[in-house]
């Protein structure tokens, strides 16, 4: 944002940098949608200027200390939504790992604690392949029961989720079932918007490398169909799998032009 006013002038010039994918509302009507890099929006306009000391010098009067103001600029209270977060949205109940897994899988640094709901913001971050192609992977708080209907982190977490192409359901192979995991994630989500279930998807299964885990795993596999990827976020296992699989399925979408650019800078 620059200031350009002059001291005795009404004159303001603002400019104001919003990322791509962004909505700008008011009163609930959408007025634009940023959807290209360097696309313009005049979201104000300033008033017009007055007239500063030097409009007054004359020969005459060689140090005027006359000014007039200017008038004041519009006044607008506008609503930005950001449409794009990420490519793909890590879906989880707390504690499942989604933060452990992102700091995995990208250079992003989200905390980590064994605690629920240690993710409280969203975090971004970009798996960088060897072609130069970016996937850029979000990391959002966890999810409870009732979600939908607001409970816990609720419908901030869902929002978030909605601005996500691809969805990673993150499960927790210490959980006696994890599939149960699987089908509430998809409830709350469907509750909150019938299409979200539907979206491409992987299911990770994560913390192979604890007890049980793979017995857990097995009926997991017997449970639930779709791909399932087993990985440890602790330990790596499997980490180059699911790296592989995320770009199959990016690129698939992206040729079918499902999948539009998010914003990367987070
Ligand atoms: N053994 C083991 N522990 C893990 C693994 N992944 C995560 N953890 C542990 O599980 C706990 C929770 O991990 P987080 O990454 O914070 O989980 P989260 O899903 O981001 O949790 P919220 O932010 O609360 O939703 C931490 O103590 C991690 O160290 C894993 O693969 N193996
Ligand atoms: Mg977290």
């Amino acid at each position: 944002m620059r200031d350009n006013s002059f001291h005795s002038a009404g004159w303001c010039l603002l400019f104001c940098q919003v990322p791509i994918g962004t909505l700008v509302k008011e009163d609930g009507v959408t007025l634009a949608d940023l959807s290209t890099p360097g696309e313009e929006f005049v979201a104000s306009y300033g008033g017009i200027g007055g007239k500063g000391n030097r409009f007054f010098l004359s020969n005459e009067n060689r140090a005027p200390v006359m000014a007039t103001p200017g008038s004041p600029g519009e006044e607008r209270c506008l609503q930005l939504e950001l449409k794009t977060m990420a490519h793909a949205g890590m879906v989880g109940f707390p504690n499942a790992g989604k933060s452990s897994l992102l700091r995995l899988l990208t250079n992003a640094r989200p905390a980590v604690a064994a605690y629920p709901f240690t993710t409280l913001n969203p975090h971004v971050g970009v798996i960088n392949y060897q072609d130069y192609e970016q996937i850029a992977v979000a990391d959002v708080p966890g999810i409870i029961e009732g979600a939908h209907q607001n409970r816990g982190l609720g419908l901030s977490f869902l929002r978030h989720i909605e601005r996500c192409r691809i969805l990673l359901y993150v499960l927790d192979l210490t959980h006696p079932e994890p599939w149960t995991q699987l089908n509430s994630l998809q409830y709350e989500l469907g509750q909150f918007d019938e299409s979200l279930p539907l979206r491409p998807h992987l299911i990770v299964a994560n913390k192979l490398d604890l007890p049980n885990a793979r017995r857990s795993l097995e009926v997991l596999r017997k449970e639930v169909k779709g791909r399932i990827i087993a990985v440890s976020a602790l330990t790596g296992e499997n980490a180059e799998e699911l790296i592989h699989h995320l770009r199959e399925l990016y690129d698939g979408h992206r040729q079918e032009g499902k999948i539009a650019e998010p914003y990367m800078g987070w």
